[in-house]
């Protein structure tokens, strides 16, 4: 590594005087958490935040204090769970009985409440997480667009529902009705869009929420606290700060919980459902670990492969579950193609989240600089090297990315999931390799070909189609557009999220059947006219 780049990567970080004003953020001691509708006063233990932007100072490089939060205790977090169950009421409280109407009015107003704080939520995402400036934008603005997509997606379900349905002279309105007391966790990698991905379509459907921030992205979601207060009945959402195994195990124990609905790693999902004592009534949708493969084949357009793969590896520094954790190469390209990688990843620009074209930013686990270097000492012991110059250079909470080639089945980074910036790349010469990868893997999400030879592309998606959940062809790997469906096989995932699979999978459907005479239709006709509202559909079946 040139002393000038290492010189130059000390830099990164900057004193308290050197940041921008507009980027400033006054430290938040939150004090609150939401309880059967009020902001209840919090007197115990807090947890101190720290944001991965390091500032230097006098004495070297302190990580910035950006506040702290409630540490709630096993007492309180069932009270919260007390709350939810209540407000729930065996299906017959006041939120779940609500019209679709009246529950998409409510979330229309959260909307509204929420939009006022984007300035603070963006700025809260890059300091407490790293994401940079675009990211937490998109992140934001993401989110907003999901809810708006999630209350039109209602609209057509409910009016989809409203419908009779004739069969064997029976006739029947399929509604979707909620499943209870829904406890919703998130990772620190999406601490909005993810959690708001389960949070939301549960909300609207009808069920009451338990919701655990995570511990890394929790200030971000400070702001919205009154918002959830304001636009939702009481008891509908509560909220939980602390230690998940303290706080979380009495609740999952207690059996009260209906639906477990977690993005985060499979090894604590796991963990979490086997302590429901009927785990067969609960419900769990899981959004796990993975580790994505790309095949980069003799056949591929080179650039095309390096652009996408940039992307969907170091994106947010690789800390994305659809991020691109393994790449496979076939050796007649694999010099050109290395030669091509590294110039481009040595060209991103390391920074602080708020810099222009920044794409490299501190991490926020305090133990991951060491597990990087720990897999890549791992595969310098079994013959790989770091191509690019500073690959793996670490500054405090700052890792510059490295690529790693030749990479083989005997090391860490093959097997296990890195979601930070190391780019594995695997030599293959049969495309039976990396079909065996996926065969043996203990997950299965998303894989990228890339290869412009239609034939061989046909070739490869059909045994990815039945080993992962998303085939992608000359492009990285992502979970949008919102609309469709993401789920995964084996330990990457349980149920199906998206912006319309969500919604089916927080509802159960429950028939009301009558049968099919003249007297029953008339009937029933009059009840769905009752049933409807402005924006429901007047046309029936019958
Ligand atoms: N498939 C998907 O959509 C996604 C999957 N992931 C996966 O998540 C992992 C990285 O995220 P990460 O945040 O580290 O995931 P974790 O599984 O460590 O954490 C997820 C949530 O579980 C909580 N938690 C952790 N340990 C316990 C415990 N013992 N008892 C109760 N709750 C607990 C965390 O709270 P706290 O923060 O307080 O510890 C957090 O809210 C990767 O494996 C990644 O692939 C990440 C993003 C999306
Ligand atoms: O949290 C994750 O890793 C996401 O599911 C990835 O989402 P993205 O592909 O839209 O970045």
């Amino acid at each position: 590594m040139s002393s000038a780049n290492t010189e130059s990567f000390k830099e990164i970080f900057k004193s308290e005087n050197d940041i921008p004003d507009e980027y400033k953020i006054q430290e938040i001691h939150q004090r609150v958490y939401l309880l059967n509708g009020e902001l209840v006063d919090w007197k115990g233990d807090v947890t101190e935040i720290y944001s991965p932007v390091c500032i230097r100072t006098e004495n070297g490089l302190e990580r910035k204090l950006l506040g702290s939060i409630p540490n709630i205790g096993p007492k309180e977090a069932m009270e919260v769970l007390e709350a939810s169950v209540k407000a729930y009421n065996n299906g017959l409280g006041e939120w779940p009985t609500m019209s679709v109407e009246g529950r998409i009015k409510c979330m229309q107003k959260f909307v509204y409440l929420m939009i006022k704080e984007r300035d603070l939520i963006i700025k809260l995402l890059m300091w407490e997480i790293g994401k940079t400036l675009p990211d937490s934008t998109k992140e934001f603005d993401r989110t907003v667009d999901y809810i708006n997509q999630t209350i039109d997606a209602l609209k057509d379900l409910d009016r989809e529902s409203s419908r009779f349905q004739q069969a064997e002279g029976t006739i029947a309105q399929i509604r979707r009705a909620p499943l209870g007391v829904v406890l919703s966790m998130g990772p620190f990698n999406y601490p909005l869009n993810e959690i708001f991905t389960t949070l939301i379509p549960a909300l609207i459907m009808g069920n009451t929420i338990i919701f655990k921030l995570p511990k890394h992205g929790v200030l971000a979601h400070y702001p919205l606290l009154n918002a959830f207060k304001e636009a939702f009945p009481k008891g509908t959402v509560n909220t939980l700060y602390g230690k998940g195994s303290e706080i979380i195990t009495p609740i999952m124990e207690s059996g009260k919980v209906n639906v477990l609905a977690f993005i985060g790693s499979s090894k604590v999902a796991n963990g979490l459902k086997k302590l429901h004592p009927k785990v067969n009534r609960l419900r769990a949708i899981l959004s796990l670990d993975a580790k994505n493969a790309a095949i980069v084949t003799k056949n591929a357009n080179l650039d095309i492969a390096v652009s996408e793969i940039i992307l969907g590896a170091l994106s947010f520094n690789g800390q994305r579950c659809t991020a691109l954790k393994l790449i496979f190469v076939q050796k007649d390209v694999a010099e050109e193609f290395t030669a091509k990688l590294n110039k481009a990843v040595s060209e991103l620009k390391s920074g602080l989240p708020w810099e222009k074209d920044v794409k490299i930013t501190p991490l926020p686990e305090a133990n991951k600089p060491s597990y990087l270097k720990e897999c890549i000492e791992d595969a310098l012991s079994k013959g790989g090297k770091v191509l690019n110059e500073n690959g793996g250079y670490n500054e405090e909470s700052f890792v510059f990315p490295a690529v790693v080639y030749p990479v083989n089945s005997d090391m860490k980074l093959y097997h296990e999931e890195q979601f930070g910036p190391i780019i594995p790349v695997v030599p293959f010469d049969s495309i039976e390799e990396p079909i065996d990868y996926q065969v043996n893997a203990s997950h299965g999400m998303q894989v990228s070909i890339f290869s412009e030879d239609a034939l061989e592309v046909s070739k490869l998606i059909d045994p990815f189609v039945n080993l992962v959940s998303r085939v992608n062809i000359n492009c990285q790997a992502q979970r949008g557009p919102d609309v469709f469906p993401f789920t995964g096989r084996k330990d990457s995932a349980e149920g199906t999220l998206s912006v319309f699979d969500a919604l089916r999978s927080f509802s159960i459907r429950s028939l009301v059947a009558a049968k099919s005479t003249e007297s029953n239709k008339n009937l029933l006709n009059t009840i769905v006219r009752d049933h409807d509202s402005n924006f429901l559909s007047t046309d029936y079946l019958f």
